[in-house]
């Protein structure tokens, strides 16, 4: 059984976050764990307050896991300030697990700040350098290399001064550009490679990222593959979003039953050259 770990806000609302991380785990048939860095009171219209965990508490919950069970793959998700980050770090230098998946969380679907404003020089300098891959969308993407990104072309370039921070795999996903196709780029430093879906006409994408990012850890755990984790993540994601659910006012959460891993890997190869 493989085993799972997130590290990861709490979003009490069940559509993003720790809960997201835990669903997508389940429907991959992995074993999951939680770190809970913060305790987000949220919805999917907003957020109403943020708890952050103390840094003892981050630290222990992490040795928790490690002097006992240990991980195949990390998927970490918000981590709202220095003292988290500067935790998080000194622990993942500590343990060096293997396969770690970064979704750099810094604001929620309906635009509420996740991560604190001054905190993005600590998250480069000190939790970027850890991941095998990390996941930036194209706002985290535009705030991690100050670039404007309206094209492909211009994710292309995020993805190269990504990479040229010192980050061995970058995926930009393309979920917040327009027209009729979602398409993701991965760069390893030398060659770009496209993951392209059809768009899904819906507002309801409160936990897209989580939910593929905690998909493409299962997947490194599961095949030891970075293309082939991506490839089936994005079949994953695109089938949960397809199923989202339209509750609450704001953007809905995505949808996971039991058998979508499965449902997922049926689905046509998403992965195109362009
Ligand atoms: N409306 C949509 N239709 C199909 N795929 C989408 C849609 N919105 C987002 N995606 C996909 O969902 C995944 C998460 O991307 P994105 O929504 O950009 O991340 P985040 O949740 O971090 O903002 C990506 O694979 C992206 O292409
Ligand atoms: C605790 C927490 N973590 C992350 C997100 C963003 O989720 P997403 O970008 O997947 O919609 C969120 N809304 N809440």
């Amino acid at each position: 059984m493989k085993k799972l770990l997130t590290i990861a806000g709490s979003d009490c609302s069940g559509g993003a976050g720790i809960q997201a991380d835990l669903k997508t785990f389940s429907a991959y048939g992995v074993f999951g764990m939680s770190v809970i860095v913060s305790v987000v009171a949220e919805n999917t219209a907003r957020v109403i307050s943020i708890q952050n965990i103390t840094p003892e508490v981050i630290s222990d919950q992490i040795d928790a896991i490690y002097e006992d069970i240990g991980t195949d793959a990390v998927k970490i998700g918000m981590l709202s300030d220095h003292e988290c980050m500067e935790a998080v770090g000194y622990k993942l230098k500590q343990y060096r697990p293997k396969h770690i998946v970064i979704d750099p969380v810094m604001y929620a679907k309906n635009g509420s700040p996740l991560m604190q404003q001054d905190a993005v020089g600590t998250l480069i300098r000190d939790i970027l350098p850890f991941a095998d891959v990390l996941t930036p969308n194209i706002p985290e993407a535009e705030r991690i290399t100050g670039i404007t990104i309206e094209s492909i072309h211009d994710m292309e370039e995020a993805a190269k001064r990504i990479a040229d921070q010192g980050v061995r795999h970058v995926l930009v996903k393309g979920g917040h550009s327009l027209g009729d196709e979602a398409t993701d780029i991965l760069y390893d430093g030398q060659q770009m490679y496209y993951f392209t879906e059809k768009r899904i006409d819906t507002l309801n994408t409160h936990g897209t990222g989580c939910t593929y990012s905690s998909a493409i850890a299962a997947g490194l755990a599961l095949t030891d593959n970075l293309h082939e984790a991506v490839k089936q993540a994005k079949a994953y994601v695109t089938t949960a979003i397809r199923h989202s659910l339209h509750i609450g006012s704001g953007p809905g959460p995505t949808h996971h039953f039991y058998d979508l891993y499965q449902h997922g890997l049926q689905r046509s190869d998403p992965t195109k050259q362009i």
